[in-house]
């Protein structure tokens, strides 16, 4: 049977209001948007960048989620090979579409596909997220006029292909050879071992007609790293690999089951000499290696990748949120008083505590990602004129940022999940596609540890030249500064204060980092090799760089506040919702606090008993919270969030559609439990 999404264009929408007027709205929902003490579309414009900007996304989104041609049955539903199908089915249809309502600008375009995708990969993700990028970033400019258009007009479709079976971590220790010759002056791609073979690249199994593939470059006898070269690895008449190409998919995963993450092996195939990517090193014809500016220009695809998950992980938490917030106002458990209602789950102490550090935290990470976005656009723009100065800074905070709000924003969907008990367990609530779709960010573009550890080597480094008195950039000028001594707050209100908050994250930061250069310092003075000493001192070089990014969230997200212009009432709820993230991170991380005698036992009383007093300031605002970032129903695709809340009924008629409800009797009972059942009774 197939179910379409409830397709609701025909309903209108008020003008404040994205969603559906619905016919009947659950009363404990409806309740709590009347009690909100602040206007919740107030704070959707100040999200998306203003009011125009606002009705410029819902008009995106709705293009997307009102065309039948984007209608199917629940993904839920389908076997993976069908799913496959349908994603590129939607790919093929989103580009036809994208043209048809004239989307050019970026963001719009992004827009309308993550409506049409809803919560499915999208066919063409690595084309667009990964392979298109690589090549703007590392075409010079006789490759850009050959190839983007071709890219961008999918007359060939591409993917990033960089790990192998081998090594994903350790790129310089991939085995794939691109050996010049210059008799033909042509580059002979080869897999010399199994590891060599690449392995996950994603719409590489079956879609990718070409490839940007990372292979170790020797030319003249001499080995010159890895650089980036364009290869066609299917015919474009017939799809077919082609000669001297193996190609496959690697099989399920945990999730992206529309995905054909795949597996390429090369034989000794021959690549025209233009086909290595050449903006920033070159090989001449006669096979003369010219260099980059800097060592890690390979490397920038990944940088950007990394800012744009920020991005990511925050839009996927603000998801799980809506869902889990507004179920709990729904879902009553439990009678506390004989005869009386049960309580919504969402008055339960424990649940707030569960939910409300995450709502923080998406709000926190919203406005950081605008801030890491904004920096990377000025990175890149000084980049093009040739000042490769601040590419260090930005991996080490763009590693960071990516871990740290990726570890973060993986648990917090988790959390959502379990707090809607049984429910959350089923393909209904929205959760399994939601987990499954932002769990690999922890280790794609980078394994989350191996990212902090990167940005910890650069804060190594800030500190070593802090010490010899030497200018640091910006985000890192706080280790130059001298600590402040204890913590000066004396009663519960100065601990409201946000720059008071501000300063408690750096003087933890500044103390981590110079604990980890000291202990460093110490294990390089026993005699250990660098990397020994490394080795010996992770636990102290992981802390120093996940509590320097925490820094750089609190004071972002206080930043913001100060900055921007809101209403009293928005500026209000926001407030308490960053003293809220701020004084739940020093409670989850007391010891930090207390172990240097920073902040003393009282203090920290004061700190958890001003956590408890903000779950009340944000419980009747938690519904307004969620309900602002905006998401309609056809793109949360939750049954559990609802903007309605009429979760039963939605949860009931979905489960009639389940491919098991077909048929009364499933042909298993005459196969296997009737033969079963009549040999029992003959027995009883
Ligand atoms: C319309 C649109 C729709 C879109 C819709 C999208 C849908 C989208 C679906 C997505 C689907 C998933 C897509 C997953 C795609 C992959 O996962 S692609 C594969 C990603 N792979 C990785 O991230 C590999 C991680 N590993 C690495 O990056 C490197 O090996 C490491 C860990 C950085 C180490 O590199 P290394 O060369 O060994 O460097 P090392 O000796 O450690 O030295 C580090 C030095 O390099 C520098 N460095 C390292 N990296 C960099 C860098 N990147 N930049 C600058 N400097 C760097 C450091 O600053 C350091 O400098 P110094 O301190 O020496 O001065
Ligand atoms: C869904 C998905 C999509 C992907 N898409 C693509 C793609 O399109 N293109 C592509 O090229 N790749 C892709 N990848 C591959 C991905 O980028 C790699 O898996 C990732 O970079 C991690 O590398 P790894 O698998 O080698 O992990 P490993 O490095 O083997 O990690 C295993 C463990 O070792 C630890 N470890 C490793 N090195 C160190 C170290 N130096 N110090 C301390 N600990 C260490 C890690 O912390 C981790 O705990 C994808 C992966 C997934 C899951």
């Amino acid at each position: 049977m197939i179910v379409l999404f409830n397709c609701t264009c025909a309903v209108p929408t008020t003008m404040d209001s994205f969603h559906p007027v619905p016919v009947k709205v659950n009363p404990d929902l409806q309740k709590e948007r009347d009690a909100a003490l602040f206007n919740p579309v107030e704070l959707t414009y100040l999200k998306d960048g203003g009011k125009d900007k606002t009705e410029r996304r819902r008009r995106c989104e709705l293009l997307a989620i009102n065309d039948p041609d984007l209608q199917h049955k629940d993904i839920s539903f389908m076997a993976r090979n069908e799913r496959y199908s349908n994603a590129v089915r939607k790919a093929v249809i989103i580009a036809r579409k994208i043209k048809e309502h004239r989307l050019t600008n970026m963001e719009e375009k992004q827009l309308y596909i993550s409506a049409a995708t809803q919560y499915d990969t999208y066919g063409f993700g690595l084309h667009y997220g990964m392979f298109l990028p690589a090549l703007s970033a590392q075409c010079d400019e006789e490759q850009r006029n050959y190839w983007l258009p071709l890219a961008e007009n999918l007359k060939i479709l591409g993917t990033y292909a960089q790990t192998e079976l081998g090594h994903g971590t350790f790129i310089r220790g991939l085995e794939t050879t691109a050996i010049y010759d210059p008799k033909t002056e042509e580059f002979v791609l080869h897999t010399p071992t199994l590891s060599a073979l690449k392995w996950w690249p994603g719409n590489m199994g079956k879609t990718a007609t070409h490839a940007v593939v990372l292979a170790q470059l020797y030319t003249n006898g001499k080995s010159y790293g890895l650089h980036p070269f364009i290869v066609q690895l299917r015919s474009l008449e017939n799809h077919q690999p082609l000669p001297g190409i193996t190609l496959g998919d690697i099989g399920p995963k945990l999730g992206f089951h529309s995905f054909d993450n795949g597996f390429l092996g090369f034989d000794h195939v021959r690549i025209p000499r233009r086909n290595m990517l050449m903006k920033y090193s070159q090989v001449s014809p006669d096979g003369f290696y010219i260099k980059p500016i800097h060592a890690k220009l390979t490397y920038s695809t990944m940088v950007e990748a990394r800012v744009t998950l920020v991005s990511d992980i925050a839009y996927s938490l603000s998801q799980a949120v809506t869902i889990a917030v507004r179920y709990s106002a729904v879902r009553r458990q439990t009678e506390q008083i004989k005869g009386v209602k049960e309580p919504q789950i969402l008055d339960y102490r424990t649940q707030q505590l569960k939910l409300f550090p995450y709502l923080a935290a998406a709000y926190a990470f919203t406005f950081t990602s605008f801030v890491i976005t904004g920096r990377y656009i000025e990175v890149q723009n000084e980049m093009n004129d040739g000042n490769m100065e601040s590419l260090s800074e930005l991996h080490a905070l763009s590693a960071g940022l990516k871990a740290f709000t990726s570890y973060v924003g993986n648990e917090g969907i988790e959390v959502c999940r379990l707090s809607c008990g049984g429910h959350g367990y089923s393909q209904a609530s929205g959760f399994p596609e939601l987990y499954t779709l932002t769990a690999p960010i922890s280790t794609f573009e980078g394994e989350n540890t191996v990212m902090l550890l990167q940005t910890a080597r650069y804060l190594m480094k800030c500190a070593t030249t802090a010490k010899r008195g030497l200018e640091l950039p910006r985000f890192v000028l706080y280790l130059s500064q001298r600590q402040k001594g204890q913590c000066p707050a004396r009663n519960e209100s100065d601990l409201l204060d946000h720059g008071l908050l501000s300063d408690a994250f750096e003087h933890r930061a500044r103390r981590l980092v110079i604990e980890a250069a000291q202990k460093m310092q110490s294990n390089i003075g026993k005699g250990n090799p660098q990397h020994v000493a490394w080795n010996n001192c992770h636990m102290y070089l992981l802390k120093a760089a996940s509590a320097h990014c925490h820094f750089y969230v609190v004071q972002t997200f206080v930043k913001y506040i100060n900055d921007t212009e809101m209403s009293d009432a928005v500026r209000d709820i926001l407030t308490s919702l960053c003293q809220f993230y701020a004084l739940h991170g020093i409670w989850q991380n007391a010891g930090d606090f207390l172990q240097d005698g920073y902040m003393n036992g009282n203090q920290l009383d004061m700190v958890q008993s001003l956590v408890g007093k903000l779950l009340d300031k944000i419980r009747i605002n938690a519904v307004a919270l969620v309900d602002a970032f905006d998401f309609r129903d056809e793109i949360l695709c939750s049954k559990l969030g609802k903007y309605d809340g009429n979760v039963y009924e939605a949860m009931y008629e979905w489960a009639k559609n389940s491919p098991l409800n077909k048929t009364e009797v499933h042909d298993s009972y005459n196969k296997y439990l009737r033969p079963l059942m009549q040999s029992s009774k003959a027995k009883l």
